[in-house]
């Protein structure tokens, strides 16, 4: 008889694969299903000396079989309604105590509704963000877990087996009940959209402000990657630009076309910000960007009619200008991180997760897309000042911003003067400016809701009169 397997996964795509190479290399006995079975078997195939440690299943119930109970399953596949119809394959033949893990990137509204679903059937429900992509799975991902912290326990050894780890630590937390590992995972990728948009738009700069080549900006992202900007993110866009295209002999980026996707992480974060009053204008940004960038044709007829803008970038080229476009680029990251953990401080509250915000910067500091140095002086940060209003007022933080916001504001300034859309930077830039200002201009619009529509205000003095000196339709 063949010896059961400690766990099992479902979804042989591009995660879940590599998470099962992944958990086979760890020492783990696992057992695999792909709802198309052709992929399991090419997968057995192809998984070299790890296959003595996979067991491939044609069938559900096979699979199920295959595990020792009580059984943890990782459900990896497209998320959203293929997920409830694999539960709903697995359940009646799972037993009490076997917990399935949804690993993909669900909405975390669907996994607060599967965990109610699945409240009194005896099965345990973990609901968990990875990230690292087909590297991550492979290698080490970081893995952010919502569900009981007992749940937790039962899979943390294996789980922090297969997580990356920054100085030994593995990237691997229980960050709360029900959906908060999804939730923590999609503000993640919120973040990870304000990242790239804000990487794109100094990249638009230095192509169509400057002038410069594909390869030359990969040569600057290299250097930046040496200093304060270190991160996956930018070393990943030094190779990109660097890389040709076997067809025409272009670099690849010149024949790619600007038009990017998205699977709805992004919109999510926003919606979220939006809903709970959080604003969050870096990332809203750089979902729009994406939105915007697939509108091609569109772009194309605007543009036969007002032409392009003559993109004369009026800072001079050099050293001195590079140099602030590394600390434009810095500040407005600054900016996107505070606005994603302070949708979260929030969600914690509105949820009762009370979501361990050191930690989450911790584990986000090696295996995910977004990993850098500088989350470590995040988690610095948060561990000195955990109950902080927002990242940008911590002492560490408040010092970064001093010093690299002019170089952000000269760089809007002239990126706007140029023609040159910069709608996440410009974004990061005025959150700031809006974030210190004691006195905004918010008074006029009290007013005017107090004129149309009786709406009252409070007084700077304090005064028991709410209502403006104005009558109905005046
Ligand atoms: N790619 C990435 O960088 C990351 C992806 N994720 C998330 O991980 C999950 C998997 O993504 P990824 O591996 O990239 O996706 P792939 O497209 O590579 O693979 C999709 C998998 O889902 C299975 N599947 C699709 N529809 C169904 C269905 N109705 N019922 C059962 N199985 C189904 C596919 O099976 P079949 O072979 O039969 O089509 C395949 O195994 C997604 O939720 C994704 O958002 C999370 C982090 C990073
Ligand atoms: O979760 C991820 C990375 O962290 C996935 O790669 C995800 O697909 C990225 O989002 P999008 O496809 O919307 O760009």
């Amino acid at each position: 008889m063949t010896e059961l397997a400690e766990i099992g996964l479902i979804g042989l795509g591009v995660m879940g694969s590599n998470l099962a190479l992944n958990i086979a290399e760890k020492g783990s006995r696992i057992a695999v299903f792909n709802r198309t079975p052709s992929r399991t078997a090419e997968f057995v195939a192809e998984a070299g000396a790890l296959a003595g440690n996979i067991v491939g299943c044609d069938t559900i119930e096979a699979f199920v079989a295959a595990i020792r109970p009580p059984r943890p399953i990782i459900i990896m596949i497209k998320a959203g309604e293929a997920v409830d119809q694999q539960i709903d394959a697995l359940k009646p033949l799972l037993s009490g105590g076997d917990i399935v893990i949804d690993a993909g990137n669900a909405n975390f509204r669907d996994t607060i509704a599967r965990f109610d679903r699945l409240k009194d059937t005896g099965l345990t429900f973990i609901g968990m963000g990875v990230s690292g992509g087909e590297e991550g799975a492979r290698h080490g991902p970081s893995i952010m877990v919502g569900g009981t912290e007992q749940s937790y326990q039962r899979v943390e050894k294996v789980l922090t087996s297969i997580s990356a780890r920054y100085e030994g630590d593995p990237c691997c937390a229980w960050l709360g009940t029900d959906g908060a590992g999804h939730f923590v995972k999609t503000i993640h990728n919120g973040i990870e959209y304000a990242d790239m948009q804000m990487i794109a738009e100094i990249y638009g700069i230095l192509r169509d402000g400057l002038g410069k080549s594909a390869g030359e900006i990969g040569t600057i992202f290299g250097g930046w990657n040496k200093g304060r900007l270190n991160s996956y993110l930018i070393e990943i866009t030094e190779k990109v630009l660097a890389a040709g295209d076997a067809s025409t002999g272009r670099p690849i980026v010149d024949v790619i076309l600007d038009r990017a996707g998205q699977k709805g992480t992004g919109k999510w974060s926003v919606i979220e910000a939006q809903q709970m009053g959080v604003p969050a204008t870096a990332i809203e940004a750089a979902v729009a960007a994406r939105s915007l960038s697939s509108i091609k044709a569109e772009r194309e007829a605007a543009q036969a009619i007002f032409g392009a803008p003559d993109h004369v970038f009026p800072l001079e080229d050099g050293a001195a200008l590079l140099k602030d476009l590394e600390l434009a680029l810095f500040a407005a990251k600054i900016g996107a991180y505070a606005q994603g953990f302070a949708v979260m401080a929030e969600a914690s509250r509105e949820f009762g997760w009370s979501l361990p915000m050191p930690t989450i910067a911790r584990i986000w500091r090696a295996g995910c897309i977004i990993r850098s140095q500088f989350l470590d002086e995040i988690t610095k940060a948060f561990t000195e000042t955990p109950d902080v209003a927002n990242l940008i007022v911590t002492p560490a933080f408040s010092a970064m911003v001093r010093e690299s916001l002019p170089a952000l504001r000269r760089i809007v300034a002239a990126a706007v003067t140029a023609g040159i859309p910069v709608p996440a930077l410009a974004s990061a830039l005025t959150y700031f400016d809006a974030y210190r200002q004691a006195r905004g201009t918010a008074n006029l619009i009290q007013a005017q809701r107090d004129f149309f529509g009786a709406h009252g205000f409070d007084r700077t003095d304090g005064l028991d009169i709410h209502h403006g000196p104005w009558s109905a339709g005046a």
